[in-house]
């Protein structure tokens, strides 16, 4: 077992809710109403700001030239992933400016940010499981989604097509396959928590 794999199947018990969230699965089926998915625009975006800081964080961290062209690929991937925010945020008539994150958004990337002063293995493990928790999230959506469409449809394709999940499988791999470290067992459990609340504040 690699300890990508360790990692999530520790968390066997949390996991699973993120992609049968309520939010997640209203978003697939088109029921989830308009202001919601306005809350979550203006909280994600904040914590893509946030997290693109963190990444290139984990970059500098990074131990070898490999590991960083695939933390590379990562933060080039934000710069059309934030055009996609501010371009739906301002078909909404939202500000993004104007937002102030929640406790619960500002806490998640607090910790996601303080894990660099954990070194790499503990924040490529926080970067692993905040990734890989989007891919499984929005894998649900497209599955659920894919027969009747959806308006949700450039979201879905940036966090459920293939090359974020060849990306986030990249993730796992540089991981290696050595047994999870303590502190990487107890940052990856955060992760899932996190993930969680932050799906619940919006519901
Ligand atoms: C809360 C959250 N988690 C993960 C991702 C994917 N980077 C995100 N955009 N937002």
């Amino acid at each position: 077992m690699t300890r990508a794999e360790a990692l999530l199947a520790e968390q066997a018990a949390v996991w699973p809710a993120l992609a049968e969230h309520p939010f997640v699965l209203a978003t697939a089926d088109g029921t989830l109403p308009e202001a919601a998915f306005d809350r979550w625009l203006l909280e994600d975006h904040a914590f893509v700001v946030e997290f693109r800081r963190f990444l290139a964080g984990v970059l500098t961290l990074a131990p070898d030239e490999a590991s960083r062209d695939v933390l590379a690929g990562g933060i080039a991937a934000l710069t059309p992933e934030l055009t996609l925010f501010r371009e739906e945020l301002a078909r909404r008539g939202l500000d993004p400016a104007a937002h102030t994150p929640s406790l619960g958004c500002a806490s998640y990337t607090g910790f996601m940010l303080a894990s660099l002063h954990d070194g790499y293995e503990v924040a490529s493990a926080v970067l692993y499981g905040v990734e890989k928790a989007y891919l499984d999230a929005w894998t649900t959506v497209r599955e659920r989604a894919a027969a009747a469409g959806s308006r949700y449809r450039e979201f879905i394709d940036n966090w459920a097509a293939e090359p974020f999940a060849a990306y986030v499988a990249d993730l796992g791999t540089l991981l290696g396959g050595d047994h999870p470290t303590e502190a990487q067992r107890v940052a990856f459990g955060r992760v899932a928590a996190f993930e969680v609340q932050f799906w619940d504040a919006l519901v």
